[in-house]
């Protein structure tokens, strides 16, 4: 039975669809180096924000299939590491985005209102109304900054809050903003202009201390900003000065530089409200983040696609059911063009041709080299690392369509370039999803793949057919079908053969005596 390892504090929904196909182990505040202990041991991983899944967690991982993030934010695992081990890495983009939007909205009225500190004083046996003297949020102008599935919705509230909306996201369009009731802005304009400025954008090179001394010298001096994003977006230590200089700033951040918050000057600010990065922290949120990812850990390993893998771009559960069966031939011939060319392999080129060229090129690119290089690799290459393990190995991928090329109603052709040699194999499916091999070195065939097959190349000959069927009975090896592709009579043609037996060690080299045959490859492939 699999074994999962859930290393943050989860809902108990999650545990139970986890409960439905493995053996579920919840240990938290696991240090590194117990994590790193334990980790062998388990075939899947799933955590919150505070485990750190670094390199050496993911190296070892040797078990490891997938590791699941039940949260949106995918900065504490290290996903290079995992996507060159071939580990999935899925979150739940959903399923806390309400969560979030609602405690930035909490945070601003929070600010405004002075709430945190009027709670304090009361409960202090204090009746002080003079001194927390708000301000309202109608008519102020709120800057959101990234206006994706969280900023959207902070500005909706906002906008019916009365707030006048501006916003910056370099990667939504005018109409976009426009139907958010947002007016697209400069991030320039949008320090200057906003009262209140939200932050909703992931922590990347580009938005790293986008607020920074810089930013803060160009806002108002009584701006509220509010950060329930990530830390590190913010340059904590300016912030903390900006604010000491402008007490009638303020700023609400639930995330941090650091996490747990270290020594910060920030603590001791009167301005400043703090919360332990609970912007998912909801019964609602944590209910569907705990079902989004578990229902994606249980699918994939029982061997089925996940629905939000970070590492698999563009194969979603809903591609793979539609490409399934152009994956299966993409792989087949991806591993019957490796075996064919044998040796290093430096470039391969998938052409998608026919009806298939309408298609989204990607996955069966992956598919291809997953063929290619499960030749070498075996089990350790799969749809996550195919593409990187064939950079790593310096393999010049070149995708091409052709929807030109109409002699099925949807092919693929394969080219491989190595150190042996260059080939090239053609496939195709046929209405009932059974696959042919259609061409091979531009030499037309129809044979369908089978477990074990040789291929010549020879001149096309009286006699060399018999030859090749009475050397392969003197070896015991059963012939289940045969066919020879030819361009011109009694020129060069290859000749196809499916066996029902694994050609025995030395076979091959009496088949290149044979008179008229040029070379003869033998493949495996599994069916
Ligand atoms: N505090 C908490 O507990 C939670 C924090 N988060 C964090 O909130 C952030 C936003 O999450 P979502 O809205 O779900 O993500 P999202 O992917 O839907 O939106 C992010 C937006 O930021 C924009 N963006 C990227 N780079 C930008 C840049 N340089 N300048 C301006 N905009 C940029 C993107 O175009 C996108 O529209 C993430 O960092 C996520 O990790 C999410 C959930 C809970
Ligand atoms: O799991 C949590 O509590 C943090 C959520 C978060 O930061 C995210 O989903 O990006």
């Amino acid at each position: 039975m699999a074994k999962v390892l859930v290393s943050d504090p989860i809902d108990q929904v999650g545990i139970d669809i986890l409960s439905q196909v493995a053996q579920v182990d919840v240990q938290t505040k696991l240090s590194p180096e117990e994590l790193i202990k334990i980790i062998p041991e388990y075939d899947a991983l799933m955590l919150r924000s505070q485990t750190k899944v670094t390199k050496e967690v993911v190296e070892a991982g040797t078990q490891l299939k997938i590791i699941g993030r039940a949260g949106v934010g995918v900065d504490n695992i290290d996903v290079p590491a995992a996507t060159r081990q071939g580990i999935v890495v899925v979150n739940s983009p959903e399923g806390n985005t309400i969560a979030a939007a609602e405690h930035a909205l909490a945070m601003m009225l929070s600010l405004s209102r002075h709430i945190p500190d009027a709670n304090q004083s009361v409960k202090e046996n204090k009746w002080d109304r003079k001194r927390f003297m708000g301000t309202e949020v109608y008519k102020k102008t709120l800057g959101v900054v990234g206006l994706g599935k969280i900023g959207s919705h902070v500005a909706g509230v906002g906008k019916s809050l009365g707030m006048k909306l501006l916003a910056y996201d370099p990667f939504i369009s005018k109409e976009r903003a426009d139907q958010i009731g947002c007016t697209l802005v400069d991030l320039d304009l949008l320090f200057s202009e906003a009262d209140y400025i939200t932050l909703h954008i992931p922590k990347t090179p580009d938005t790293t201390h986008l607020i920074n001394q810089e930013a803060l010298a160009k806002m108002k001096p009584n701006v509220r900003i509010i950060n329930c994003a990530r830390g590190g977006v913010i340059d904590e230590d300016a912030l903390a000065e900006f604010l000491q200089e402008h007490p009638d700033a303020g700023a609400a951040l639930d995330v941090f530089e650091q996490e747990p918050l270290g020594e910060s000057k920030l603590r001791g600010l009167p301005n400043v409200i703090l919360t332990p990065h609970l912007g998912a922290s909801t019964a609602e949120a944590q209910v569907n983040v705990a079902i989004d990812v578990a229902e994606q850990i249980r699918d994939v390993l029982l061997g089925l696609p996940a629905r939000s893998a970070v590492n698999i771009p563009g194969l979603t559960p809903d591609v793979m059911e539609k490409l399934r069966p152009y994956l299966q031939l993409a792989e087949t011939l991806g591993n019957l063009v490796a075996q064919l060319a044998g040796g290093r392999i430096e470039q391969l080129t998938v052409r998608l041709q026919g009806d298939l060229a309408a298609n989204e090129t990607q996955p069966i690119v992956v598919a291809a080299i997953k063929g290619l290089l499960s030749e070498a690799l075996r089990e350790r290459v799969n749809y996550v690392n195919a593409a990187i393990e064939a950079k790593e190995r310096g393999i010049r991928v070149i995708e091409t369509r052709d929807a030109s090329i109409r002699d099925y109603s949807g092919s693929l052709h394969l080219e491989a370039k190595g150190s042996m040699g260059e080939h090239s194999v053609t496939g195709a499916l046929l209405s009932n999803g059974e696959i042919r091999i259609t061409d091979l070195d531009e030499f037309p065939i129809n044979v369908p793949p089978s477990n074990y097959m040789l291929f010549t190349l020879h001149r096309d000959m009286p006699g060399i057919i018999g030859k090749i069927g009475s050397l392969l009975g003197s070896f015991n090896v059963n012939i289940a079908s045969m066919q020879v592709g030819r361009k011109i009579v009694r020129g060069d043609a290859v000749m196809a053969l499916s066996l029902d037996d694994p050609l025995p060690e030395g076979i091959l080299s009496e088949i290149t005596k044979v008179a008229g045959i040029r070379d003869a490859y033998t493949v495996k492939l599994s069916i």
